[in-house]
């Protein structure tokens, strides 16, 4: 087995005296699309912040490539949030730019000459991988939903991350513009062998995109202290190795389906 991309030993997370995750011991290949799930509050973006470097683990260790993860977001990781607030100045051409100007030169935040012509270049084929060529010179107040996360993926992946890290990208968006979406994660995903943390709702999405799938749930509880343990992966699926989802976790999507068209 090639060596993990990422590791994560013995790893809890605790805000106070308030324990969100505990005991998470989990190894990541490169290349692996793992899908998140799990209620609200189980600490989903807890876990997602501490793969971006923005939040610390309050014990145990988080490998890249078997060295401590960097402490702080840098270009081998991308994010992707569910709302996106793209600089309302400047268009999608400038935005997407300016993700790779403070990639290349984070004190700055600006490229001069050449350097800039060929960063326009590369921002103007992450448009079109992300289907926006047409819409480079817009500004983001004239852009759709789908298409503010289409430049949000652009955004991400200008830096050429090796890790991109999705928080429910698609929750906001409509069901046939999802499926859309869907689409061109997976030909992004496969065409760039990103490694993909993605966090959803929706288990049939976790389940269809996912090469392997997380369940975060609280295995131990104390009804009279509710923030003394904390979630753990009780599941973790592969899905490649499975023929067949066992008969509960297809109901446990199916329920979801049927929850959502009940609403
Ligand atoms: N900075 C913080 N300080 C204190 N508590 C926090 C902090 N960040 C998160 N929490 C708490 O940690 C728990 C897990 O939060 P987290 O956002 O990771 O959950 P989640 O599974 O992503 O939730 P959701 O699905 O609702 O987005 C919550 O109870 C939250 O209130």
């Amino acid at each position: 087995m090639s060596k993990a991309i990422i590791e994560i030993k013995q790893v809890w997370k605790e805000y106070g005296d308030h324990v969100v995750l505990e005991k998470l011991n989990l190894n990541v290949q490169a290349g692996e699309f793992i899908s998140i799930v799990g209620a609200s509050g189980c600490g989903k973006t807890s876990l997602l912040n501490m793969l971006l470097g923005t939040e610390k683990q309050s014990r145990g260790s988080i490998l890249l490539d078997g060295k401590p993860m960097p402490q702080e977001p840098n270009a081998t990781r991308g994010i992707v949030f569910q709302k996106y607030s793209a600089f309302p100045h400047l268009n999608a051409l400038e935005n997407v730019m300016l993700g790779g100007e403070f990639a290349s030169s984070p004190l700055l935040g600006k490229v001069f000459g050449n350097e800039r012509k060929k960063l326009r270049e590369q921002a103007l084929e992450m448009l079109t991988a992300v289907g926006l060529a047409d819409a480079a010179l817009r500004y983001p107040s004239e852009l759709s939903g789908g298409m503010q996360q289409r430049l949000a993926i652009a955004q991400a992946l200008i830096k050429e991350p090796r890790i991109l890290l999705l928080d429910e990208p698609f929750g906001a968006l409509d069901p046939g513009i999802r499926k859309d979406m869907h689409k061109l994660i997976r030909e992004l995903w496969k065409k760039r062998g990103l490694t993909v943390f993605m966090i959803t709702h929706d288990l049939s999405e976790g389940f269809s995109l996912g090469s392997r799938v997380w369940v975060l749930d609280k295995p131990r509880i104390d009804p009279h202290q509710p923030e003394r343990f904390g979630a753990q992966v009780v599941y973790d699926i592969d899905i490649n190795s499975e023929h067949k989802l066992s008969n509960s976790i297809q109901s446990l999507i199916e329920k979801q389906q049927a929850a959502k068209v009940a609403v």
